[in-house]
């Protein structure tokens, strides 16, 4: 039997004129390593906002186990879900386990700030922390590199920090964007790796990426999302041998397409705009 970890029904996110995503309904069930691929603005970024709570979707809801999530990025954090970002968004001056560190301190009673200074409450939680920290550290391979500060780590352990970051939250889902941007091809085998053992945890992963051997490795399931419509979703198989989803890629029209997928045309002339969704 499928569990439900995430479901998003009916989200759609407008600025001003332009819809970045429409009417998406996505689910992502206990146990799964899921993929949300689609061209360059397609609303992939977008739709990972919404339901982070870093945007409040114009409309539909977003559930995490059964409870509709408040749209604000802590308490979503606290609910179960961690996220990493396209870019890099480290703590660049403090170590690799402070920076894990950090990462704990919706689980701890101390705030973010006592986390940050350092103050007398974090010392004494530092410790239980601590221990848990070095845990992920183990488990991510970057245990060695504990005092090093995260700016100093090459890139592909830079972005191996940022998970352990957002395990440190212990997440039920952890919402990966881009996570092998920038790797070479053995960064990203390890990565692939990692994803699996983190499933394998018991935590569910849903994972924006460019890169399709990766994904479709990768994931149980894929969506795809084109002008901020869900176009296809299915096994890897399925989506590989979907036309719709190759012409999508290379920018043709989607010529016999089934009724359920309309281009937006309000989102087709405006894809280069970024604004701040990263
Ligand atoms: N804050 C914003 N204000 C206005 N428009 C935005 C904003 N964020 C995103 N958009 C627009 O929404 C659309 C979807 O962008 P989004 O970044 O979500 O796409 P994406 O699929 O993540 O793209 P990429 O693969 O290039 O990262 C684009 O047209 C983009 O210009």
């Amino acid at each position: 039997m499928t569990t439900p970890v995430l479901e998003a029904r009916d989200v759609t996110m407008r600025f001003g004129g332009l819809t970045a995503v429409r009417s998406v309904d996505f689910t992502v069930n206990a146990g799964e390593i899921v993929g949300l691929i689609g061209p360059n603005g397609a609303g992939k970024t977008t739709f990972f906002n919404c339901l982070t709570g870093l945007y409040v979707p114009t409309e539909g809801t977003v559930s995490y186990q059964g409870t509709v999530l408040p749209p604000k990025p802590h308490l979503v954090t606290k609910a179960g879900i961690a996220r990493t970002f396209q870019n890099i968004r480290l703590f660049a001056n403090m170590t690799v386990l402070e920076n894990v560190l950090v990462g704990r301190h919706t689980r701890t009673k101390e705030g973010l700030w006592s986390a940050l200074l350092r103050g007398p409450g974090f010392k004494k939680a530092e410790k239980a922390s601590e221990e848990r920290a070095m845990e992920l550290l183990e488990f991510i391979g970057l245990a060695h590199k504990r005092d090093h500060l995260s700016r100093n780590l090459p890139y592909g352990e830079q972005r191996k920090l940022e998970i352990a970051r957002a395990l440190a939250s212990e997440p039920g889902l952890l919402l990966l964007d881009e996570p092998t941007a920038g790797m070479n091809p053995q960064e990203t085998r390890a990565t692939e790796e990692l994803v699996f053992a983190i499933r394998d945890k018991g935590i569910a992963v849903l994972v924006i990426e460019h890169d399709m051997r990766f994904i479709f490795n990768l994931c149980d399931r894929v969506a795809v999302l084109v002008q901020g419509e869900k176009l296809v979703e299915g096994t890897s198989d399925v989506v590989q041998a979907d036309e719709r989803v190759v012409a999508a890629y290379l920018g043709e029209p989607f010529e016999g397409t089934t009724e359920d997928t309309p281009p937006a045309t309000e989102a087709e002339s405006t894809t280069s705009t970024k604004g701040e969704a990263q």
